[in-house]
C-alpha cells in the first residue's frame, strides 16, 4: 500500500480546524500526525513529521504558519483568510528560494462556490452593473469575506479585460459605508446575522434584466472535499496557487 500523507492541522481546536482533523482523520490515503491549536509550537509539526500542513487560523498567525512550513520544506492548504497582495508577494519570494514545495490559499474550499465566482467573473463583462452581496455568521472576525474579495477582484479584471470599468452609480450623498466595500472598483457588502454559515450573492443588472449568481454553505461539511483535493493535489503544484480553481480543470 502506497505511503499515507502525514498531515497536520493548524488551528485544529477552530470551527473548520475540528472538521478538517474529522476529514484528515476519514481520508484513507492520509494520516493525521499533528493538531495544533492557538499557543502551540510549531515546531511540533515537524517533530511529528508532517509533509503537509492545512492552516485554518485567524488573520493574524496565518502568514507566520505558512512561512515556518515552507522554510521546513512541508507544503501548505490554506484557507484562512488575511492574504493581501503584499502578503502574497512575500510568499512568492519565500517559495522561489524553497522550490519544490506547493502552497495553496483557497479562500474558498467548496466546490459550489468556487465555480459561482468563476460564473461571476465569466459573466460580468455581459453586464453593465454588478455588486456582491457576502452573508455570514456572526462569529467572523473579518469583512468582507476572502472569497467576495477575490470574487470582486476577479470581476475587475475580466471585466477591464472586456474594456468596461466599474458599475454605473450617481451617488452624491450617503451615510459611512451605505455603498458598501470598494475592492478594486467593485462595491462588496457584508451581512452579519445568526443562523447562517456562509453565503454569497453576485448581483449582474443590464438594461431590463438581472443575473443573480447565488452560493450558500449550509454547513462546514461543505468546505471538507476542497480541503482534501487540496492536500492531495497541492505537492504536484510547486510554488504558489490562489483559488482551488487552480487545480481545477474549469474549462471557463
Ligand atoms: N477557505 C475556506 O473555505 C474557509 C475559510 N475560512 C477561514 O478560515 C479561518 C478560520 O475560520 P473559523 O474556523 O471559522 O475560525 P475559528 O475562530 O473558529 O478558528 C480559528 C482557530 O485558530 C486558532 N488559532 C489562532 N491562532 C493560532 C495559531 N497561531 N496556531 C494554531 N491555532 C491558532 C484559534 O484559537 C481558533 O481555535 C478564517 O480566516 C475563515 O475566514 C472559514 C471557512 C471556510
Ligand atoms: O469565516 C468564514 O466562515 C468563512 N470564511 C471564508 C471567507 O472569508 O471567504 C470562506 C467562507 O466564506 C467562510
Amino acid at each position: 500500500m502506497a505511503e499515507r500523507l502525514p498531515v497536520a492541522v493548524l488551528g485544529a481546536n477552530g470551527r473548520m480546524g475540528s472538521e478538517a482533523v474529522k476529514a484528515v482523520e476519514a481520508a484513507p490515503d492520509m494520516e493525521l500526525v499533528a493538531a495544533l491549536g492557538r499557543g502551540d509550537a510549531l515546531e511540533a509539526i515537524v517533530d511529528a513529521g508532517a509533509r503537509y500542513v492545512v492552516d485554518l487560523t485567524v488573520p493574524d498567525a496565518t502568514e507566520r504558519n505558512v512561512r515556518f512550513a515552507v522554510e521546513h520544506g512541508l507544503h501548505v492548504v490554506v484557507g484562512t483568510t488575511g492574504w493581501t497582495g503584499e502578503r502574497l508577494e512575500g510568499l512568492r519570494a519565500l517559495l522561489d528560494e524553497h522550490p519544490g514545495v506547493g502552497v495553496l490559499i483557497a479562500p474558498n474550499f467548496a466546490l459550489g462556490s468556487v465555480l459561482a465566482t468563476a460564473f461571476a467573473a465569466k459573466a460580468s463583462r455581459y453586464f453593465e452593473s454588478v455588486e456582491i452581496v457576502e452573508l455570514h455568521h456572526p462569529e467572523k472576525v473579518d469583512a468582507p469575506s476572502g472569497t467576495a474579495v477575490r470574487t470582486a477582484q476577479l470581476i475587475a479584471a475580466n471585466r477591464a479585460e472586456a474594456g468596461l470599468g466599474a458599475s454605473p452609480d450617481a451617488t452624491e450623498k450617503q451615510l459611512d459605508g451605505a455603498r458598501g466595500a470598494d475592492v478594486d472598483g467593485v462595491r462588496v457588502h457584508a451581512v452579519r446575522l445568526r443562523g447562517l454559515v456562509a453565503h454569497q450573492e453576485v448581483l449582474l443588472g443590464g438594461p431590463g434584466e438581472q443575473l443573480t449568481i447565488r452560493h450558500d454553505s449550509f454547513d462546514r461539511a461543505s468546505f471538507m472535499p476542497g480541503v482534501i483535493l487540496g492536500l492531495r493535489a497541492v505537492g504536484e503544484h510547486p510554488g504558489l496557487t490562489v483559488g482551488l480553481d487552480g487545480y481545477l480543470d474549469l474549462g471557463l
